[in-house]
């Protein structure tokens, strides 16, 4: 890890992407510090799945840099997935799979074998309370429920940094707090979260937040920070600040 960045645990120094002519990521300078629970808001299409998606070596940078556990996403992409876990929008379960063939699918995917597999599958099974739903088709599930088979799929093999993006959409608010106590655990015990959601509840939740526009960071602190330097009362006012400045430079570009 480099020098002047202490424990960040996340660090991208002018990443890019583009795809064609448009500019997804542009410019980002980021840190995540090592067991924060870090928040990364904006509006549609501002670059954050993007952003996660090269974070996890998925998705290759244009230019710049960013590590991830000091680990180069663009150099060594296979080191950087094995040691975080990731929940995309679509939470990327096996419908025709039962919740523990899920888990057992993924713990090996993860690399885990044998009996220490099988052990961390039960431990899974019943840590997160889906014991009772063991052989039930993941198919089948409500939203709340599947929600939480894809978090224990993504901690499966005990990632030091979990990227969740967009975890809690369309999930019922109880689940949804039950969610966020288990994200909040998972930080207690050193795992560092990176979170991008559209509900100012969540971001509340964080312990920093970053907030992106057309793909390029415009502010990053605590919430209190961001309101204070946008002379806003809430995290939410700067938010629909930046939603309307949006649509007013698509109504201008038209
Ligand atoms: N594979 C791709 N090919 C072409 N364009 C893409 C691709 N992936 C993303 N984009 C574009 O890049 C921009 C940023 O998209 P991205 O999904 O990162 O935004 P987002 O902030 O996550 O949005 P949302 O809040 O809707 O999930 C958008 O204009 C999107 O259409």
């Amino acid at each position: 890890m480099s020098g002047t960045s202490g424990d960040a645990v996340v660090e991208t120094r002018g990443l890019r992407r583009t795809f064609g002519a448009l500019v997804a990521v542009e410019g980002l300078d980021l840190d995540v510090r090592r067991g924060e629970v870090f928040g990364l808001l904006g509006p549609n299409g501002s670059g954050k799945t993007t952003t996660i998606r090269m974070l996890c070596g998925l998705l290759a940078p244009t230019a710049g840099s960013a590590t991830v556990a000091s680990y180069d996403v663009a150099r060594e992409p296979e080191a950087v997935k094995r040691v975080i876990g990731y929940m995309s929008q679509k939470f990327g379960l096996y419908d025709d799979l039962t919740v523990a063939e899920n888990l057992d699918f993924y713990a090996s995917v993860y690399g885990l074998r044998g009996a220490v597999r099988a052990a961390r599958v039960g431990e899974l099974l019943d840590g997160l309370g889906l014991r009772a739903r063991e052989r039930q088709l993941a198919g089948t599930l409500s939203g709340g429920w599947k929600q939480r088979l894809a978090l224990a799929c993504a901690t499966a093999h005990r990632p030091r940094l979990l990227f969740l993006d967009e975890p809690t959409a369309g999930v019922d608010p109880a689940a949804r707090r039950r969610f966020w106590a288990t994200i909040h655990e998972l930080a207690s015990a050193g795992t560092t979260v990176l979170v991008t959601t559209h509900y100012m509840d969540e971001a509340a939740r964080c312990d920093r937040l970053a907030f992106m526009a057309r793909g390029a960071l415009i502010a990053v602190g605590t919430g209190d920070e961001i309101t204070a330097r946008f002379g806003l009362a809430t995290v939410e006012d700067v938010f629909v600040l930046l939603q309307e400045r949006e649509l007013a430079r698509e109504e201008a570009a038209r």
